[in-house]
């Protein structure tokens, strides 16, 4: 916290206890005052108490108005920069531990704890402890004793019914959150499989499992409510507890009728701002969990390292050369991240041992305008050579060179401006066609947008579509080919000097793929491309063909050749073939 955010939070916290106090001196004044008044003085002495309790009176709420615009301020303020900071700690690919629903709870949910923990916690326990000691001022300069058993029913209701109701808050959320977790489950099956209940009837049972959960959670709820219920409830009875033992006590001590008033009053008013602590108490345990969370993702190691001075990028042309190459994946974490912080100490578990290499001792080189066809079964580590061509995953071992340079000496954005292209699984954003198009190149002008069009065989659907229509979020009103198309055209529309394309002609029909396929092989002539493929037709064409299989290089060479090798790749072959007839 900066200094102007401490200052901020100061007079936040002065304005809460002077409106608190203010109410007290109000009700202190009025008890006198009324008192007073039954014993008929004349009304001279009672003029500083009228002026003070009006005084009093203005004063409580024009605190409180500045308590509330002075602690949303600071709140607010809080919770953006603990936004701001999240965004920063997202933008560095991570290695991927939280999913895209979690992740958006986090932003939402717990930057909202943040203000809680201003707002709700710190500002009103600072506020209650500031009234509670003025109480018992007043109660010391009229009866000691009583401001002793003030002293007792304060510390209770204000700190053990609030400790209370922290520690139970923790167990019920321990039990409570896996429940509530299971609910969004039943429902995002619910929600997005719909389609899928409906063609096979199974959408009464799939309803009864979410019925189920929902009963799970409320039965939960009201019990954790009745604990509620029963805590605030405490406090109210150690209120009144107090009151009535601080008047026996004035009464046994011959306290006059106004400083017993005084005394009542004043004791009761001091727990005004106490017994709310009860239910601060309770969302605290919240706090702290969604703080722990925030702090988790702030913690997410980035899954490449940053040089501490980027060399310079090389220029092109651009040769890469891949030697020796050992990428291993991150153990899969059991379950949501989410729930494993919540239960705090279930720490989240690796599955399985450690994971095989998913690429293990592969050499490659990219010479300018080379092209270079990677192909293998599902799972051979195709997509985790292009990632960590793009640092999106950090080497176990072996280097990457561009033009000699190691790609762990440069910023990974500049990586990515030179070795770029279509991913597997491209997103579509919820925006116009163009737009879509322009995030791979917003200077670019329309002639080369039609290009990239035309090169991705996008033409007919743009034309019937409009270059201004738009589209759902992640392409859910386009077809899966289109789809691919569109990623294909933001690829070439970005054009980077080693062009990488993971399965370009995936989810297209035989023909379409073809077509897509012959059309990428005569664009991409003379780019330095690297090509995952599954479809083999046309990688004639192509001057390297790499056979993945189990993370290692099996078979290599040129289509002439492989398909005379018994293996993968003329299996393949002939199956395609076959399949073509
Ligand atoms: N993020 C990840 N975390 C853990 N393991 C992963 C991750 N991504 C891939 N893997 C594992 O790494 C291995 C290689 O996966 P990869 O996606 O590179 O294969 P691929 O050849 O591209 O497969 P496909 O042709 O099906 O796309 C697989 O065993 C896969 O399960």
């Amino acid at each position: 916290m900066n200094r102007r955010m401490g200052l901020r939070l100061t007079w936040a916290v002065l304005a809460g206890a002077a409106a608190d106090l203010a109410g007290l001196g109000l009700i202190a004044a009025a008890a006198w005052l009324i008192t007073r008044a039954a014993e008929q003085p004349p009304l001279a002495a009672l003029s500083v108490a009228i002026v003070a309790t009006r005084a009093f009176a203005t004063g409580k709420g024009v605190f409180r108005y500045a308590e509330r615009l002075t602690g949303h301020d600071v709140a607010l303020r809080a919770q953006a920069g603990t936004r701001e900071r999240l965004y920063q700690a997202l933008i560095p690919p991570q290695r991927p531990r939280h999913g895209g629903a979690d992740l958006l709870s986090r932003m939402v949910d717990d930057t909202e704890a943040v203000q809680d923990l201003l707002v709700r916690c710190l500002l009103p326990a600072t506020a209650a402890a500031l009234a509670g000691l003025a109480a018992v001022v007043i109660g010391l300069t009229l009866l000691p004793v009583a401001a002793l058993v003030l002293v007792a029913g304060l510390v209770v209701a204000g700190v053990a019914l609030p400790a209370g109701t922290a520690a139970a808050a923790r167990r019920w959320s321990a039990r409570i959150a896996p429940a509530r977790a299971a609910l969004a489950e039943r429902v995002a099956d619910l929600v997005h499989g719909s389609a899928d209940l409906a063609a096979y009837g199974a959408g009464d049972r799939a309803l009864a499992r979410a019925r189920a959960a929902v009963e799970a959670l409320a039965s939960l709820e009201r019990r954790q409510a009745r604990v509620h219920a029963l805590a605030l409830a405490g406090g109210t009875l150690v209120q009144g507890l107090t009151v009535a033992a601080i008047v026996l006590l004035a009464q046994t001590a011959g306290t006059d009728s106004v400083a017993t008033a005084v005394l009542a009053l004043t004791a009761l008013v001091a727990f005004e701002p106490v017994l709310p602590l009860a239910a601060a108490g309770e969302r605290l345990a919240g706090i702290m969990a969604a703080l722990r969370r925030l702090r988790d993702v702030g913690s997410t190691p980035p899954a490449v390292t940053e040089p501490a001075t980027a060399s310079p990028t090389p220029p092109s042309p651009l040769t890469v050369e891949i030697d020796d190459l050992v990428v291993r994946h991150a153990p899969r974490v059991l379950g949501s991240a989410d729930v494993a912080a919540d239960l705090a100490d279930v720490a989240a578990e690796p599955v399985g041992g450690p994971e095989r290499a998913a690429v293990d001792g592969v050499s490659l080189t990219l010479t300018p305008g080379k092209r270079v066809a990677l192909v293998g079964p599902s799972g051979a580590g195709k997509s985790t050579l292009l990632a960590a061509l793009m640092r999106l995953v950090e080497p176990e071992s072996g280097t990457i060179r561009v033009n000699g340079v190691d790609v762990r000496g440069l910023a990974s954005d500049d990586v990515r401006a030179m070795m770029t292209g279509l991913t597997q699984d491209p997103y579509i954003f919820q925006t116009t066609l163009s737009a879509n198009l322009r995030l791979a190149g917003p200077e670019a002008d329309d002639e080369e947008l039609r290009q990239a069009v035309r090169e991705a065989r996008l033409e007919e659907w743009v034309e019937r579509a409009g270059w201004d229509a738009e589209l759902g979020e992640d392409g859910r009103t386009v077809s899966g080919g289109q789809l691919q198309r569109l990623a294909l055209a933001r690829a070439l529309l970005y054009d980077p000097p080693v062009l990488l394309l993971d399965e370009p002609a995936e989810a297209l029909d035989e023909e379409a793929a073809d077509a897509l396929m012959a059309d990428l092989l005569d664009v991409t002539h003379d780019r330095t491309t690297l090509l995952v493929t599954h479809r083999l037709k046309g990688l004639e064409q192509v001057d390297e063909i790499v056979v993945l299989e189990e993370g290692r290089v099996v078979q290599r060479g040129h289509h002439d050749e492989l398909v005379t090798e018994p293996g993968y790749y003329r299996d393949l072959w002939e199956s395609e073939v076959l399949t073509r007839r």
